[in-house]
């Protein structure tokens, strides 16, 4: 049985779990169960907390592990990236008051409070900069205006929480994150780890995709083409109606409205967009 990690709570968790679902995998029943069998697939599910997974799957006992990248670097685990999944993204950035630290090399002899100490040594020693990192648990933002800290290093979604707190980011970026499949380093796959990698990707591939299908007058097939390439090449099929073809293309959701938008004034009709449920490419 293939053996995968989990984050058990926590901004990655839910997120972990859908995919997962979506992939065809049985997923825990509870939110407190901390195993689950999906005998079907042959694979069997840990949950765990999402900073000790790099560490569970660097030591051999687990085959493969859904983690954040920034949780991962900063265990320090000799674990590396099988997929990214595109869920979770988060940057990493150092804080302060502005006017106050608002520069890396400012960072020099002060303190500064994280919760990914790992990840924040590392990029102190790349700057070469000696400052002393206090660890806390959590609501980082808090530690300048208590006095145990002059900056701060954590993770910015949306940026609500500096704001509030009246902090800045300063420096560039430390790291951009997002939950990531890992494994122990330098081991090779087999066929379950390539059956669950294609799986995943399909779920990748139908979340980002739609399947665009309209009709159009076959001298315009070209130019129709050309917006809409496809993954491999679009599939064109002959209509009833004299001189036109019908086209099916699958087509960036990121991108559709521009493209149905082109395409229209290009001349196609009936333009139809719909989801992709899953798929193996
Ligand atoms: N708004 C967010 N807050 C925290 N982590 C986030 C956020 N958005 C994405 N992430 C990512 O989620 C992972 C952290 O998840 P984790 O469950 O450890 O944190 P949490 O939700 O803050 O839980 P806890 O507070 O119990 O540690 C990291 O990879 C981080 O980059
Ligand atoms: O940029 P934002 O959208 O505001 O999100 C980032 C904040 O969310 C997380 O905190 P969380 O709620 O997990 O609390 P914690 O600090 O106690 O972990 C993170 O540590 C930041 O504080
Ligand atoms: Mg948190």
């Amino acid at each position: 049985m293939l053996r995968i990690a989990v984050p058990n709570k926590g901004a990655l968790s839910q997120g972990a779990t859908d995919m997962l679902t979506e992939a065809g995998y049985r997923q825990r029943r509870g939110s407190r169960d901390l195993q689950s069998v999906d005998a079907a697939n042959g694979v069997e599910f840990f949950y765990l907390r999402p900073g000790d997974i790099a560490t569970y799957v660097a030591s051999g006992d687990l085959d493969l592990g859904i983690t954040g990248r920034d949780l991962a670097v900063n265990s320090g685990a000799e674990v590396e990236e099988v997929l990214a999944l595109g869920f979770g993204r988060s940057t990493f950035r150092y804080a302060g008051r502005p006017g106050e630290t608002d520069s890396v090399a400012g960072l020099d002899g002060k303190r500064i409070a994280t919760s990914y100490p790992g990840v924040v040594q590392r990029d102190l020693d790349a700057h070469g900069v000696k400052t002393a990192i206090v660890e806390l648990a959590g609501a980082v933002e808090n530690a300048i205006a208590l006095g145990v800290a002059d900056a701060i290093a954590d993770v910015v979604e949306t940026g609500t929480t500096l704001k509030q707190a009246g902090l800045a980011v300063f420096g560039e970026p430390i790291m951009h994150s997002e939950a990531v499949l890992v494994r122990k380093a330098g081991n090779g796959t087999g066929a379950a780890i390539d059956q669950l990698l294609r799986r995943l990707r399909g779920v990748l591939v139908a979340r980002s995709y739609v399947m665009l299908a309209y009709d159009v007058r076959a001298e315009l097939l070209e130019a129709a083409v050309e917006l809409t390439p496809g993954i491999e090449s679009p599939t064109v099929s002959p209509l009833h109606r004299e001189g036109w073809v019908a086209v099916q293309s699958m087509t960036e959701r990121a991108d559709l409205h521009r493209v149905m938008d082109a395409l229209y004034e290009l001349g196609a009709r009936g333009i139809l967009a719909s989801n992709i449920d899953a798929c193996r490419l």
